[in-house]
């Protein structure tokens, strides 16, 4: 294939516009597949994303397109997900593209995620494709949609291209504008090889494999190729494209997209962003890259059974290789051993990383509640970041303690939920930034503790809204505020994983919600267990589970009191012990459910 002839673009857009269906008709139109391949949202291929009816991974597809003018080109494109939590899966995607194709679901109009991808497109000066999707749900009715794409993106109607991915409706159109509007690469066959490293993951027949896009030059099979950050060497063993079945080809040239394996035994020498040149004639300089996109949301995760700990750090690892905005600490708490403190974007991606290391891997899980990272000011105006809670009670001389703010947008199309909806974010220490009145949408937009967003807030807000209102936060500033760290006692014992930070003018009944709930989930023991939360020494609730009562002198029929007497004491030595022991019954299933915690 001809460079000239070569388009690479992403399909972006909000959640559930039809990226995924749209892409199922590229194929389907270019033969990419056998009917009997074909299934719908095909390259959803993650068990997690067909359940889920959600794109996690961003994916890569090669096809030939036969023009209506009868000139074959090769179209590379990426189907991005749509969910804010998965936008550094489309932002590094836009590293290998000339353009973008902004798709829009006509029954909803243009959305946040929508605008926040195509501002983005824009500033890397990528060429975009307007297309208006979903055209046979509401085919009388969509001027009002055409006039706002007019008004916020300032494309005139005549460049919206009209579809229907399911019913198939324009999509040759759309393939004939993307070949027509989208620029060739602008990469050179004869320079120095510089190839982007855009993902990899771990196969178990493969090894490492590497998504790459070749800028210039070329890069054949059985080339030695060098990573430009470590410098380290390997032998290209296999490569090929998507179509989006694996196929096999001798060269992959400047301004194509394709997959590369060359027998790399060490995750970590692998790094997400990095130029490939060749060792005998290498490039100079490294190609513009993305950069690491900080975690928003942390908790530690610890495998139930702490025999399968090295397993464990196998599997995070290979999880990070695939996953390039997950990062992990080794962490280890007194109650559940050794485990890793992870980050994630949001509250969905920490699900995904919890259910793969589940499913892929086979784990038994404990995950402590999430938490955010504060911003902590020392006596020496040393600025440090904790994302662990207990580690906050380890620290001495903190002068100002400052937690993330994010801004939420809260869209919704009721007017009679405002009301509600106001008193929700107030509660959770929002702060009103603006209301905005949208043909059929009202959006508000509030500055709220991070914390409180990740805590109980979208159940709250969709218990409240009958689930019609959807939010979109992002991280805005730290604030100061004043928290307090609260420590979690059973039986004069800290509980580390189970400390937590609070307002301190929610510490008190936060506390006590807290430990009833503990009480509650807690199974009664032989001796009585006292439950406590303090801040520093001071105890701001406490509550008893009392012992199980044994009646140890049952089968004492009658008199002999110094009997009786015996066996009691030899039951409260029995106690004793297992106290001292630290013997209380929780298991690290019941642990579980303490976890889970939400007052
Ligand atoms: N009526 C109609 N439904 C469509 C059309 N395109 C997609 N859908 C439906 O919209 C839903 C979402 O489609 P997807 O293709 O999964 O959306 P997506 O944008 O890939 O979603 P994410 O990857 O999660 O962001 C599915 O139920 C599709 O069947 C269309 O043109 N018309």
């Amino acid at each position: 294939m001809i460079i000239k002839n070569i388009r690479n673009f992403s399909i972006i857009a909000h959640i559930d516009h039809g990226k995924s269906t749209l892409a199922d008709r590229f194929i389907q139109i270019c033969g990419g597949l056998n009917k009997r391949d074909m299934v719908d949202q095909v390259l959803d291929s993650m068990e997690l994303e067909k359940e889920k009816g959600i794109t996690i991974k961003a994916q890569n597809v090669s096809l030939n397109y036969k023009s209506r003018s009868n000139e074959f080109y090769q179209l590379n494109f990426i189907d991005t997900p749509g969910h804010v939590d998965f936008s550094h899966e489309v932002s590094r995607s836009l590293f290998a593209c000339e353009g973008i194709l902004l798709l829009i679901d006509v029954s909803k109009g243009i959305e946040s995620q929508t605008l926040s991808n195509y501002y983005f497109a824009i500033k890397m000066k990528l060429k975009t494709v307007v297309v208006l999707n979903k055209v046979d749900l509401c085919v009388d009715n969509i001027n009002p949609v055409i006039e706002q794409i007019e008004n916020v993106i300032g494309i005139s109607s005549s460049d919206i291209v009209k579809c229907s991915a399911k019913t198939g409706f324009g999509v040759i159109d759309v393939l004939e504008r993307l070949i027509h509007d989208i620029p060739c690469p602008i990469g050179n066959i004869n320079l120095p090889l510089q190839a982007l490293i855009i993902d990899s993951w771990f196969d178990n027949y493969l090894g490492v494999t590497l998504l790459v896009c070749v800028k210039n030059g070329i890069l054949k099979k059985n080339d030695k190729i060098k990573m430009m950050s470590n410098g380290l060497s390997y032998f290209v063993t296999k490569l090929g494209i998507f179509t989006p079945k694996r196929c096999y080809k001798e060269v992959l040239i400047s301004g194509e997209i394709g997959w590369v394996v060359c027998s790399i035994k060490d995750i970590d020498s692998v790094r997400v962003g990095d130029t490939i040149t060749l060792e005998k004639n290498p490039a100079v300089c490294f190609l513009p890259s993305f950069k690491k996109i900080n975690p928003q949301v942390y908790a530690g995760i610890f495998p139930l059974h702490s025999n399968s700990y090295e397993k464990f750090c196998r599997a995070i690892k290979e999880l990070s290789l695939n996953d390039f905005s997950f990062c992990f600490n080794v962490e280890h708490s007194v109650t559940l051993g050794y485990g890793f403190r992870c980050g994630f974007l949001g509250l969905l991606h920490m699900e995904i990383i919890k259910e793969r290391l589940k499913r892929e891997y086979g784990f038994e899980l404990i995950v402590t509640s999430p938490t955010v990272s504060y911003e902590i000011v020392m006596k020496n105006h040393h600025i440090v970041y904790v994302n662990n809670p207990c580690e906050i009670s380890l620290i001495n001389g903190i002068i100002e303690f400052r937690e993330p703010f994010v801004e939420c947008c809260i869209s919704f199309s009721f007017h009679k939920y405002i009301g509600k909806i106001i008193e929700l974010c107030i509660s959770k220490r929002g702060i009103q930034i603006d209301i905005i009145y949208k043909k059929n949408r009202i959006e508000l937009i509030y500055h709220i503790p991070m914390v409180e967003v990740i805590s109980k807030f979208f159940d709250e807000l969709q218990i409240i809204s009958n689930g019609y209102a959807s939010v979109n936060y992002e991280f805005k500033y730290f604030k100061k505020s004043n928290l307090k760290y609260v420590n979690i006692l059973i039986c004069g014992k800290k509980i580390d994983v189970l400390g937590f930070v609070v307002p301190y003018n929610k510490a008190f009944s936060f506390g006590s919600k807290y430990i009833n709930k503990l009480k509650s989930l807690i199974p009664r023991q032989q001796f009585d267990v006292v439950i406590q939360a303090a801040i520093g020494k001071r105890i701001i609730a406490r509550s008893n589970i009392q012992q199980l009562r044994k009646n140890v002198t049952e089968k004492c029929y009658g008199g002999d009191v110094s009997r009786k007497k015996k066996l009691l004491e030899k039951q409260k030595r029995g106690k004793k012990a297992m106290k001292k022991l630290g013997h209380l019954s929780l298991s690290k299933e019941i642990f579980l459910s303490l976890m889970d915690i939400k007052v």
